[in-house]
């Protein structure tokens, strides 16, 4: 928010829609973070491979943490709101109730998971077509993307769920519509999940080959007709019923959305690091890769002409910054592998009782006894015999290969807690190898990328970040607000309230501080 008068009296609410929780964060007009409040989410996993939550659960989430972050504030001064979120896919019937996703019936469960894998056979099909759109999500389409979802429930559901559902929405668009009653689509969610095209919009002949003719027939009004830029304010604000449901008054701007990635990204990446010696301030915004990292990470550059990179989604157009095209590289679990690596060790509950008596958190802990049993060498060298490959849950860039594993080389016998320490010192290793991996790929492909950008839950961990550091050998960025996520949500919501002029200005970056590890 540079230029201009600083006029504290106007706050921004952001709502951030995570895989495990939502977080919301009541936002001053120079970006100053003054409330936060955040709420887990419930997830099911009926099958392997099948991913499911509800959003009326997703709902009641963001209106509990909405209500908390603006206890004590004048609700007038509330200008905007936006939101941001998971691309899980969301199914309502033609009245907007919630249908069900599963064989089970159960309606409650309305949403299909981004990390959900169920649609294998489906895609396979679609890559098979060797169709043009698939030149735009890195030359192999994604299980996790939208149009393979929407072709497993025409087959697998048809008479509970397809042939019933009248809306289906990302998640980030689910929301922005219930706050407002504006079924209008993010150009976000559009492009980067479901093949829109910012330029051509949508391609008939792609949906015709993939055996989903039927959103051509009615001209997309099941999966978007109308499409706005991320930022733009919609309909008339916030509805009543809505308002009643945050706690906020009705009628304030409410934003387009973006997906939760892109969120941190926008809230990252024009960040104003002078004075800090890094090699990014003579540089351009396109040599920074902002890389958020949370239960998945991605990574997300961005470029003046669209560069075309195997295995790496894009190039996108305006799908995070207005004029630049975007590519996003992925990993699909890595907060979700490191967690599972954890809970999953026989030391796992020693663990537990060791970091209780001390009051820390696991990781802070496992941390600190890395640094206790590294003795006289670098932290890095522990795992000189201990090797994880990350692909638990296939590999999304630059290998774009889902049916991908995970391996361990070099286990023992023994399962205490230094071996435990060890293998989440090899899990975050091959995490941070994997950036480099994809780093390499979009710089083979044109990219220039000198510095990163880290947000998300994992950037609160130190031995994740320096990994990254050390093994990408690039400096890493870390905002001093560390919920930049939400920073980014809340850019939408001034956006949308007009009181600055486009998505760049309202970066709130001037009172932000970066520090390089
Ligand atoms: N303080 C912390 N230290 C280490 N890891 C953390 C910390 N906070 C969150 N994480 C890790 O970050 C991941 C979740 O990140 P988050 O951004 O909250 O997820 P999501 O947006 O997917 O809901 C988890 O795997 C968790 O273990
Ligand atoms: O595909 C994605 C973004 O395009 C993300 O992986 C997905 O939205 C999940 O995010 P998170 O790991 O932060 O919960």
């Amino acid at each position: 928010m540079s230029g201009g008068e600083q006029k504290p009296e106007r706050y921004y609410v952001g709502v951030d829609v995570g895989t495990g929780s939502v977080r919301a964060a009541l936002v001053d007009h120079s970006g100053v973070l003054l409330a936060f409040a955040d709420q887990p989410i419930k997830k099911w996993e009926p099958q392997f491979n099948h991913h499911e939550q509800s959003s009326e659960d997703i709902w009641a989430a963001c209106c509990v943490v909405t209500k908390k972050v603006v206890q004590g504030i004048d609700l007038n001064q509330i200008r905007g709101l936006g939101f941001d979120a998971t691309c899980s896919l969301v199914v309502l019937d033609k009245q907007f109730h919630p249908l069900p996703v599963n064989q089970e019936g159960d309606s409650h469960r309305n949403v299909i998971m981004w990390l959900d894998h169920r649609a294998v056979s489906q895609v396979n099909r679609i890559n098979e077509t060797k169709h043009s759109v698939l030149q735009y999500v890195g030359g192999v389409m994604s299980v996790e993307m939208q149009a393979p979802k929407l072709l497993w429930l025409k087959e697998n559901l048809r008479e509970t769920c397809w042939d019933k559902a009248g809306h289906f929405f990302d998640l980030p668009d689910f929301l922005s519509w219930k706050a407002t009653g504006v079924t209008a689509r993010s150009l976000c969610s559009l492009v980067c999940k479901w093949t829109y095209s910012a330029e051509k919009g949508w391609d008939d002949s792609f949906w015709k080959m993939i055996g989903l003719e039927d959103f051509v027939a009615d001209n997309y009004s099941k999966i978007g007709n109308q499409v706005l830029p991320p930022g733009a304010s919609l309909g008339n604000g916030l509805t009543p019923e809505a308002a009643r449901d945050l706690g906020l008054l009705p009628g304030i701007a409410v934003a387009a959305s973006l997906i939760d990635a892109h969120a941190g990204g926008l809230g990252v990446i024009g960040a104003d690091v002078r004075g800090h010696g890094l090699v990014c301030e003579g540089q351009p915004v396109t040599s920074r890769l902002a890389v958020i990292c949370g239960t998945s990470s991605c990574h997300m550059g961005i470029s003046k002409d669209p560069i075309f990179v195997p295995g790496v989604w894009g190039p996108y157009f305006s799908a995070m910054v207005p004029g630049f095209w975007l590519n996003e590289g992925g990993q699909s679990v890595t907060g979700k592998l490191i967690d599972h690596m954890v809970q999953g060790h026989a030391a796992f509950p020693e663990l537990q009782v060791k970091a209780t008596a001390r009051c820390q958190s696991i990781y802070a802990y496992l941390n600190s006894h890395l640094d206790l049993i590294k003795k006289a060498q670098p932290v890095g060298f522990l795992t000189v015999d201990l090797h994880v490959w990350p692909d638990f849950h296939g590999n999304r860039s630059p290998l774009a290969d889902l049916t991908l594993k995970g391996m361990v080389t070099g286990l023992k016998l023994s399962q205490d807690l230094d071996d435990l320490a060890i293998l989440y010192l090899a899990t975050v290793q091959a995490i941070a190898l994997g950036t480099r991996f994809i780093i390499e790929a979009m710089e083979a492909a044109g990219h220039s990328i000198s510095t990163l950008f880290l947000c998300g839950g994992l950037s609160k961990n130190p031995l994740f970040v320096q990994m990254h550091a050390d093994i990408t050998g690039m400096p890493v960025v870390l905002s001093q607000e560390v919920e930049s996520v939400l920073v980014g949500a809340a850019i939408l919501g001034a956006c949308a309230s007009g009181d600055f002029a486009s998505v760049q200005h309202r970066q709130l970056k001037d009172s932000k501080k970066y520090k390089d590890k």
